[in-house]
């Protein structure tokens, strides 16, 4: 295939036509949650009461702010890194570097705004912007994937991504042409999956969790526990920021509007669901309901990180002490499939702990309204979607070994149901 050639890989989400759905329904379906969450009745199934005017979404203070805090995650990931990763081998044979700083990025960014604070920044209006941010975040994802599209016509074939080259102009635009657009060294994907918006998720919940403070006299029980619970999972992320190397997105899904739109605005603004549901609807949560569900997040930690981990020592260093004694099918590839430990439960045992702490985000929003449940019903598509994505790739680069693997291991997320 020549750059200027459409591959033939099969088409995702319905071809053109369900990418041109998904391009207005993904950015109508975050305004209506944030107008549902600050709504009375905050329903997730019916149509909002009032459409917002340009007035109430258009800012350009909005979009300065905006613009002010990518600058600052900019300067933060240039800032030098305590380590630099190198990632899967490309196309061509090369590696790209990755900087290892995004937890030194997140502990930064809290000590500025710490420091804001102390000197009056008024954290606790941020959530009376939410509208506005949310649409200049949305206009500007738009225009970086046309830059990223236009960037991509001129890239060579070894930097295009499988799925993004199908010929078809929406479509390519939603999946993303190429696998990791970079300027000089600054890899655009990279930096988006990991910093403005997940960083961003953490301080729109914090401002939530002030703006109740000021409302109520101090936060509630519930608030506490859906900031403490995201802030250890963005934590995390940062923490072991190299895995994200391995993941879908990085090696095999182009960079357009999905994960642009994903990165920047999805995750902030829709993952913030159960604080700013919980800021306009206060609920009652006693301690014995918290510690079960404390116990709940920290079983689907457990099974996350353990999953998440093992895989990630096994992939770098197979002789290493905590995974030598695994079972393993070879491949044809040379490389190895677990099929004891984490992932001889079940094949995505990561995707479970991942769903067992979306529970646990929103139980502390009580059982009254289905809106602070969106996250599960919506994370539960896009992990059961995913892995039917991620088992057609495995299926394609491991072939009988992976049928092997399937049958030793029998079900895919839920052990015994699914
Ligand atoms: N909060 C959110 O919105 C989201 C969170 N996530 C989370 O991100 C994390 C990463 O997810 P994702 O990238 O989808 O997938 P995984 O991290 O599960 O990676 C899948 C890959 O792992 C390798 N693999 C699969 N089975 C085995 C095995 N038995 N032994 C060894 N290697 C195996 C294969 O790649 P290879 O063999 O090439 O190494 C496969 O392609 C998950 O924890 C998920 O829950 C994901 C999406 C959204
Ligand atoms: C807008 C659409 C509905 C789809 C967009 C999907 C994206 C929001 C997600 C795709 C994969 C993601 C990952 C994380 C966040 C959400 C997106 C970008 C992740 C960074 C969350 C933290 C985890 O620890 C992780 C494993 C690092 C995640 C990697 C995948």
């Amino acid at each position: 295939m020549t750059s200027r050639e459409a591959s033939q890989a099969p088409l995702e989400f319905g071809g053109p036509l369900g990418v041109a759905a998904l391009l207005i329904l993904l950015p109508a379906t975050m305004f209506h949650l944030l107008l549902a969450a600050r709504s009375g009745p905050a329903r997730l199934l019916a149509l909002p009461a009032y459409l917002p005017g340009l007035e109430e979404l258009w800012s350009p203070w909005a979009l300065l702010l905006f613009f002010i805090w990518l600058g600052l995650q900019v300067a933060l990931y240039l800032l030098p890194a305590r380590k630099v990763a190198e990632g899967l081998e490309l196309k061509d044979k090369s590696r790209l570097r990755y900087p290892i700083n995004g937890f030194q990025a997140l502990v930064l960014t809290a000590l500025l705004m710490g420091l804001g604070v102390s000197v009056g920044l008024p954290l606790g209006a941020l959530p009376g912007m939410l509208l506005p941010l949310a649409f200049a975040t949305t206009l500007t994802s738009f225009i970086f994937s046309l830059l990223l599209y236009a960037k991509a016509l001129v890239a060579p074939a070894s930097a295009l991504a499988p799925g993004g080259n199908s010929g078809n102009s929406m479509y390519d635009f939603f999946l993303g042409r190429e696998l990791n657009p970079r300027l000089g060294s600054f890899d655009f994907k990279y930096f988006c999956e990991l910093r403005p918006g997940l960083i961003g998720w953490v301080f729109i919940n914090l401002a939530l969790l002030m703006q109740e403070a000021e409302l109520r006299g101090s936060p509630s029980l519930a608030m506490w526990l859906v900031n403490g619970f995201q802030l250890l999972y963005v934590g995390d992320a940062l923490w072991y920021e190299e895995s994200v190397l391995t993941t879908m997105d990085i090696i095999h899904d182009g960079f357009g509007f999905m994960l642009v739109f994903g990165d920047l605005a999805w995750v902030p603004f829709t993952y913030s669901l159960q604080a700013q549901f919980l800021l306009y609807h206060p609920q009652p949560l006693g301690l014995p309901m918290a510690l079960l569900i404390c116990l709940l997040k920290a079983i689907g930690y457990y099974i996350f990180r353990g999953a998440n981990s093992q895989k990630n020592t096994f992939r770098k260093n197979p002789s290493d002490p905590s995974v030598a004694g695994l079972e393993t099918i070879p491949t044809a590839t040379g490389r190895r499939l677990l099929v004891s430990g984490w992932w001889g439960m079940v094949r995505h045992p990561n995707y479970l702990g991942d769903l067992i702490m979306a529970l646990a985000w929103s139980l502390p929003c009580g059982l009254s309204h289905l809106l602070p449940y969106f996250y599960v019903l919506y994370f539960t598509a896009l992990l059961v979607h995913r892995e039917a994505r991620d088992e057609q790739q495995c299926l394609q680069k491991y072939g009988r070994a992976w049928q092997e693997y399937c049958k030793r291991v029998p079900y895919r997320i839920i052990p015994y149901v699914y």
